[in-house]
């Protein structure tokens, strides 16, 4: 499904990707953990498309990156983003701040994806209103709602205690199981391992598949 070749990135002359080549099926579970450093934010970035690497290639389906025509046409139709800090909007509620990445989302679509997160009676509050743990949830669930095909999530649990990691990650797994695609960087090494597979980033190289 996505498929990297000869990825190499420069941050001026400092070489954050060096030379990497994969390939990543439908439906798999990827994790990229690495010390701080290592590229995994910049490799995440480059694959869902926030940053255009110095020099190689990524496909989607087949689609060069360098070929896509309208790229918020082509986000909105593929891909799922969360971040270690939620960016929801404080004077929004949460189901306004879901309708933010589908305008015509029914409030039903909305209550039946809350209720999967286990947080459906959160709908009408504001994000100061709810704990981190919820935020992210929310922010999840903003993800989530146009059905990506795959979601890239860096540190998504940087900022999350560890039962409500483990949530996240469960949440993952059981997406990846239905068929999304999850793309997922972190520092936990326990988490980490609930993927299918998890490659270890080292001077933006990949050294070591783990699974
Ligand atoms: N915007 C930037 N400008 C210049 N250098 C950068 C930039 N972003 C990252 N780098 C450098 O690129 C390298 C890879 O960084 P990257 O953030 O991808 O690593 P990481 O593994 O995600 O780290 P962390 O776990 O701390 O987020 C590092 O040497 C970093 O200093």
């Amino acid at each position: 499904m996505i498929k990297i070749k000869n990825l190499t990135h420069y941050y001026n002359n400092d070489k954050a990707i060096d030379d990497i080549s994969l390939n990543i099926n439908s439906g798999e579970f990827i994790s990229f953990i690495g010390e701080s450093g290592s590229g995994k934010s910049t490799l995440l970035s480059i694959l869902s498309t926030l940053l255009k690497p110095t020099s190689g290639d990524v496909y989607f389906n087949n689609l060069n990156y360098t070929d896509i025509l309208n790229i918020d046409k082509f986000r909105k139709e593929n891909i799922g983003f969360i971040f270690q800090f939620h960016y929801l909007i404080n004077y929004l509620t949460v189901k306004e701040n879901i309708k933010l990445a589908n305008k015509r989302v029914k409030d039903e679509e909305i209550k039946n994806l809350l209720s999967t997160l286990g947080i459906e009676n959160l709908i009408d509050k504001y994000p100061n209103e709810i704990s981190g743990g919820q935020r992210q949830r929310v922010a999840i669930a903003r993800a989530l709602i146009n059905n990506p095909k795959v979601i890239f999530a860096d540190e998504p649990t940087g900022n999350l205690d560890s039962n409500n990691s483990l949530k996240v990650f469960k949440l993952f797994k059981k997406l990846s199981k239905k068929g999304t695609t999850i793309i997922v960087a972190t520092h936990d090494k326990n988490l980490a391992k609930m993927a299918n597979k998890i490659y270890e980033l080292k001077d933006g190289k990949i050294d070591e598949k783990i699974i």
